[in-house]
């Protein structure tokens, strides 16, 4: 018969429906123009491919010289921008997965899988003959058509697209789809197309492969420890003893025991099977065109996924709404924030579901571990996962005008709110006070630590240390416990208190001399004393806070050193109660004590002066207002 000769142009190819989709390729109905035939064209995307593009191409080029009737050949190859093109036969009855899927989903009668099987083995057979591994055997790959011809697919594409397309190479590499995969897997030989050819048998009788729940490198290591798969005895009583026999030889854990293609041919089993065109075309009666079908299960299986990513995509909506209007701009309502992050619920499904299932174990209430391949990949604290997102920096409203922050020309570190948002457990942990801080006013605008808790931190070494201690485990333990604590320590609401009876004082003052609502007003200098002062107060709470949580990191040490060296006094004019701790810190926490003390200082400084600044800028422009009220004002009295 005359060798046709397929076009190596795109141009000569109409590209028709999609009728499959693999890991890295787009298969389409095609008419090949000039020959008028029907063909397949798989697009192969040489961007997601490990491989140069001449072993690519050599690999493809072996496609094409393969001369079995059950294997698919390629008529020809060549590149079209970052594909590579492959024509070759076009099997419109798809392929034995696509079936089952459709019509099959428990799996298919024995004398259809016989048939199926004994075809495919001749496949393999001949490939093996000329030395050649398909390494990707499976029910997916086995394509049958109209007139009951059935071929196996798939030959060399798979292999160059995982590799180098150096087949000696590939002896070495891992490729294939893991469920088929053999457990000797990198040793390729022809035995590891014998174990896959066992597994698309079990594929073929239950509908499924084993294991195919699973996520691939689940599969993987379930291939090399568990033992290997066969029929179940309840369940698959109804196939023959020949058939399990298959099963059982095939998947064989030990790859020299697994019989060759040539001895499974042999089986009274294989040898009883007679190809039955008419069996095979029963698989397809009554079923629509391909690419229908191919359509409906590709729009099946898009809803099955929305379904699963929805629940997490409206979790993740909430949390980035709730993020952007809780941290773009200084102007938010902080309690309905926390309203609403009381919704948000714990479970990070984006984390866990990509972690093996028989890995996540939970040793206690509070953690879980996540494990990959044994090692510990993260612990998650239920419950205390903290978000920390960067503070987007807008116009604050002082009075009438819109202060920019680039306006204050300070070489200030970005600030970050650290926010919990999780869960009500966290909605209840204290935030900085945007709130207090919106309008600008000036008996309020140091407030921001409200609660020992509260968590303001700073970029840069100055922030870097703070931050440590943010991210620690124990630390976050600490915090959830001091909360509990503050809730009914009267130390605690003593100073809150004082902070209170300090605003309340601060409230008092003359209203002149405190920015009006309207802005009109100045602010003179010495109002920074009373807040100064407040800040002192504030500062004491943390360093009670710090001194409570070193000694709850070592319980057995009484510290002595006077943490108080910054002589900050209580409205009663005592020294905080931080000073009369009677600790005895070891030389680390010492230095820990010092640095802390260094960044707190820090941290005093750069909020006054960034309050100092915002003053002045709100007095010139108060004064700026004044004047063009005044000018308003004039004219209109000219007017009359
Ligand atoms: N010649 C063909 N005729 C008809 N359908 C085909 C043909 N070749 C492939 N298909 C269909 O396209 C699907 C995708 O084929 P492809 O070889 O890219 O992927 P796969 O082998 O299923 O997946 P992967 O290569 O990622 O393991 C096949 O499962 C089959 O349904």
């Amino acid at each position: 018969m005359e060798k046709k000769l397929f076009p190596t142009q795109a141009s000569d190819y109409d590209l028709l429906e999609e009728i499959g989709r693999g890991a890295f390729a787009v298969v389409y109905r095609a008419i090949c123009k000039p020959l008028n035939q029907t063909v397949a064209v798989k697009c192969l995307d040489l961007d997601s491919c490990n491989s140069n593009l001449t072993n690519v191409y050599a690999e493809a080029q072996l496609m094409s010289l393969v001369d079995h009737p059950n294997i698919i050949k390629s008529y020809c190859s060549f590149i079209v921008d970052h594909f590579l093109w492959v024509v070759m036969p076009y099997m419109d009855g798809g392929s034995c997965l696509h079936i089952m899927k459709i019509r099959y989903p428990e799996g298919l009668p024995e004398p259809m899988i016989a048939v199926i099987l004994k075809e495919t083995l001749k496949g393999l057979d001949y490939l093996h003959r000329q030395q050649q591994i398909h390494r990707d055997v499976k029910a997916g790959n086995i394509l049958i058509d109209t007139s009951g011809a059935v071929k196996l697919g798939d030959f060399g594409t798979s292999a160059c697209m995982f590799n180098r397309g150096d087949r000696e190479r590939c002896r070495k590499t891992v490729t294939g789809s893991p469920c088929w995969m053999a457990p000797e897997m990198l040793e390729e030989r022809y035995g590891a197309d014998i174990w896959s050819f066992g597994i698309t048998a079990l594929e073929l009788a239950h509908g499924h492969a084993p294991f195919s729940k699973f996520p691939p490198q689940k599969v993987l290591l379930m291939t090399l420890t568990s033992a290997a798969p066969c029929l179940n005895p309840d369940k698959d009583k109804n196939f023959s003893k020949g058939f399990k026999d298959v099963v059982n030889l095939c998947l064989n854990k030990e790859p020299s025991k697994r019989p060759t293609t040539e001895k499974l041919l042999k089986l009274s089993y294989f040898k009883q099977t007679k190809f039955n065109s008419t069996l095979v075309q029963k698989l397809l009666n009554g079923l629509g065109p391909l690419w229908e079908r191919e359509k409906i299960l590709r729009d099946k299986d898009a809803a099955l996924l929305a379904s699963k990513k929805s629940a997490f995509l409206q979790e993740e909506e909430k949390s980035r709404n709730e993020y952007k209007r809780g941290v773009s701009c200084w102007n938010f309502d902080i309690e309905s924030l926390k309203d609403e992050a009381a919704t948000i619920h714990d479970d990070d499904t984006s984390v866990v579901s990509e972690i093996d299932p028989v890995s996540v174990n939970a040793p206690n209430q509070d953690e879980v571990v996540l494990r990959e391949g044994g090692e510990v990949r993260q612990r998650l604290i239920l419950n205390k996962i903290y978000f920390r997102k960067p503070f987007e920096r807008e116009p604050q409203q002082f009075g009438r005008f819109g202060v920019f922050d680039g306006d204050l020309e300070l070489e200030s570190p970005g600030w970050h709110v650290v926010r919990p948002v999780k869960n009500s457990e966290d909605a209840r942990l204290p935030t900085i006070d945007e709130d207090k801080g919106r309008t600008g006013s000036t008996e309020k605008g140091l407030d921001n630590f409200d609660s020992p808790t509260s968590s303001l931190i700073m970029d840069g070494p100055a922030g870097d240390h703070l931050k440590r201690y943010e991210d620690d485990k124990e630390y976050k333990r600490t915090i959830l416990s001091l909360e509990q604590k503050y809730k009914d320590n009267p130390l605690s609401s003593r100073y809150d208190s004082a902070v209170q009876s300090r605003d309340a004082e601060l409230r008092e003052m003359d209203p002149g001399l405190l920015p009006s609502k309207s802005g009109v007003s100045c602010a003179p200098a010495s109002n920074l004393a009373p807040q100064l002062k407040t800040l002192l107060l504030q500062t004491a709470k943390q360093y009670e806070v710090l001194a409570d949580l070193l000694r709850i990191a070592s319980p057995g040490e009484a510290m002595s050193m006077p943490l108080c060296t910054m002589h900050s006094e209580g409205p009663s004019g005592q020294c905080s109660e931080v000073s009369n701790l009677a600790l005895e810190p070891d030389l680390n926490t010492r230095h820990q004590i010092h640095e802390l003390q260094i960044k707190i200082a820090s941290l005093t400084h750069e909020l006054t002066f960034v309050k100092q600044r915002n003053m002045q800028l709100e007095r010139q422009l108060n004064a700026l207002y004044n004047k063009q009220e005044e000018e308003r004002i004039k004219q209109e009295a000219e007017k009359y």
